[in-house]
């Protein structure tokens, strides 16, 4: 009997405390790392964005990894154990890595050896990715298994908290690690502070190792029951063999191609590994949600940059966990008991499917506010057009008269100037509120905000310093940005809503269809959907791109739709089980109870064991 508090086990307690401690962790060092490749490493933007994507690809495929270690050999419990100590080692060789300090010899704030942090930044990255993603599929199993049958409803609710807490650890995150970062710190030379960056969730990952510890004596541990995966791959192998073998008409048809196990394998294995392969066939369209969801970080923020409004932006950054903090709560207490007092099956697969359609719904609000963008763009040349600018300096107009056959963009400046004398030159720089042109004693100061992704062009007279600045004729070449960030407010609010109706549930789908014993497998099938959404949008980004970005992002739109018609066919032929009666009644069936069970499984394995040895006695003979 498990302590419990107002319906709920206590142990949740420590496996929430312990999501929110290691999402902040994850969350805090994902918000700077680009920052981090960037302005650190001096890598470009295609490698930092790259080699970014990989990672995120890379924590959502080692759930599978964890989820074997957890379901075969060490169980859920040590498994989160272990994996967090490699995660927390990742964390601080992260951080690390980050201290210029370290190679500075000659003191001058950049390191001098880059290879040595790019190697040691690496070994943390792949340490962490080791570490999240393979605790990620246990936790939340093991966060479910503390119920009991009884408790289903909490179940549903520990789901949505759990939710809540990662949430509310990436919020706080990914607001203050890019402070941490802006801070000055060094020991030779002041510089921007990426081990404090770093550091704070290297210490978040140990405080959530250490409560997670905390709660160990009042954790349900379920024991890992043998090398399960072995099993089952060996199972499904043998049933595609005898398959084949038995492929002649004569032979009669069984009702599921697992049945051909039946010769060799245990039937509650057999059932067990067909509820597992039911889900991960439903699991297929899937990747499509992440494909989309994922962009918000890439294709999305740079729209960002392409429009106005500097608080905005900080709101953009934290608008998904804001939103998914309210939106858990709306869903879960308002409009999800409405559907159902309204007599509607809103089953979890349809919550899916209608989470879909809001992610490509936030995508065509995504290319309307693009097409809002692209009215306000200049026009640049395509590859067979060229620009010509001329800036006529002359005292009066000029007529510039162009071959019709030739596809020209004219920009025409009007302006005209006292001399042509110049000496051309650029100046690309951030927030520019002033400036000034210095002359020895003499000086012009601007003095003005100029607009984010404007660009000017002033056109100095060689008489300025003698005359007045007054003479100096300010160009604006490009227009700055002007459609207002609160626009892409609707296309986050869409995608989140999508998420919470998605994502959510598919948590709890996951672990509800699940047998016991494997639980994280299922988890990590789950995390996996999202790993292969990752790399469709790499694999999206490296091919080139739709001419228009609002045309990307309509055939995004509308593969989501498509995707999400074939999802719903596929679920309406889907049966929601219950794996425990399914498991009993197969044990009715045979007539076991659930010790003889186990009994026979271990005396099944014994005998594949010394067929095995016979076989390799048989084969020293020969
Ligand atoms: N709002 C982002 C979020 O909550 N992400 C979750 C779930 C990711 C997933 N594929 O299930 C997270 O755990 O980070």
């Amino acid at each position: 009997m498990t302590a419990e508090c107002c319906g709920y086990p206590i142990s949740i307690f420590f496996i929430v405390v312990n999501e929110f401690c290691e999402r902040f962790s994850y969350y805090g060092m994902r918000a700077v790392l680009v920052l981090y490749f960037r302005y650190f490493l001096l890598w470009d933007d295609d490698l930092a964005t790259s080699i970014y994507h990989a990672f995120v690809a890379l924590c959502y495929l080692t759930p599978i990894l964890g989820a074997i270690i957890a379901d075969s050999w060490l169980g859920k419990f040590k498994t989160i154990i272990y994996l967090s100590i490699v995660y927390a080692i990742g964390q601080v060789t992260m951080a690390i890595s980050t201290i210029h300090d370290i190679t500075d010899a000659n003191r001058d704030g950049t390191p001098d050896n880059f290879t040595f942090h790019i190697a040691l930044s690496m070994l943390g990255l792949i340490l962490i990715a080791l570490g999240t993603g393979g605790i990620k599929p246990c936790v939340a199993a093991f966060g479910g298994d503390q119920f009991q049958e009884h408790q289903s409803r909490q179940l549903n609710t520990f789901f949505s908290v759990f939710y809540l807490c990662i949430n509310a650890g990436s919020l706080l995150s990914t607001l203050i690690t890019p402070v941490l970062r802006a801070q000055e710190c060094g020991i030779h030379t002041q510089q921007q502070c990426y081990p404090l960056a770093f550091g704070v969730p290297a210490v978040l990952m140990v405080i959530s190792l250490v409560v997670f510890i905390a709660g160990s004596g009042m954790y349900v541990k379920t024991d890992p029951e043998g090398n399960i995966m072995w099993s089952v791959c060996k199972c499904i192998g043998f049933a595609i063999k005898n398959r084949f073998r038995h492929r002649s008409s004569s032979y009669p048809k069984r009702e599921h191609w697992m049945d051909w196990a039946n010769e060799k394998y245990d039937k509650l294995l057999i059932a067990q590994i067909k509820m597992v392969l039911k889900v991960l066939f439903l699991y297929i369209p899937l990747p499509m949600f992440w494909t989309l969801f994922d962009q918000k970080g890439s294709r999305w923020t740079l729209q960002a940059t392409t429009m106005s409004g500097d608080f905005v932006s900080i709101l953009i950054s934290t608008v998904n966990p804001i939103l998914i903090l309210t939106l858990v709560p709306i869903m879960d207490r308002l409009i999800f008991p409405l559907i159902q007092k309204c007599g509607l099956n809103f089953s979890p697969l349809k919550r899916m499917t209608v989470g879909m359609l809001f992610a490509a719904m936030a995508f065509v609000s995504a290319a309307l506010v693009q097409i809002e963008i692209d009215k306000t763009l200049p026009n640049f040349p395509s590859s067979s057009e060229s620009q010509l600018k001329v800036v006529n300096t002359y005292s009066t107009t000029l007529n510039v008269t162009i071959s019709p056959n030739e596809h020209l963009l004219i920009e025409s400046f009007g302006v005209q100037l006292h001399t042509s004398k110049h000496t051309y030159s650029t100046i690309s720089c951030m927030f520019v509120n002033d400036f000034s042109l210095i002359h020895g004693e003499q000086w012009c100061e601007f003095s003005r905000k100029f607009g984010f992704g404007a660009s000017y062009t002033f056109l100095i007279p060689s008489t300025v310093f003698s005359d007045d600045c007054e003479s100096i004729t300010e160009v604006e070449d490009m227009k700055p940005n002007s459609v207002h960030m609160a626009l892409q407010i609707p296309q986050y609010f869409l995608i989140t809503t999508g998420e919470v109706m998605f994502s959510v549930t598919g948590l709890q789908f996951s672990y509800s269809q699940a047998p016991k014993n494997m639980k994280s497998v299922l988890q990590a099938g789950w995390l996996c959907t999202n790993a292969v959404g990752n790399i469709i949008v790499l694999i999206v980004a490296e091919l080139g791109k739709l001419p228009k970005q609002w045309a990307e992002y309509l055939l995004f739109a509308s593969l989501l739709v498509a995707v999400s018609i074939i999802f719903s066919i596929m679920a309406y032929f889907y049966t929601y089980i219950d794996p425990a009666e399914i498991e009993a009644q197969v044990r009715k069936e045979q007539g076991l109870e659930p010790e003889e069970m186990e009994k026979e499984t271990l005396e099944m394995e014994e005998k594949d064991e010394d067929q095995k040895n016979e076989q390799g006695v048989k084969q020293t003979k020969i």
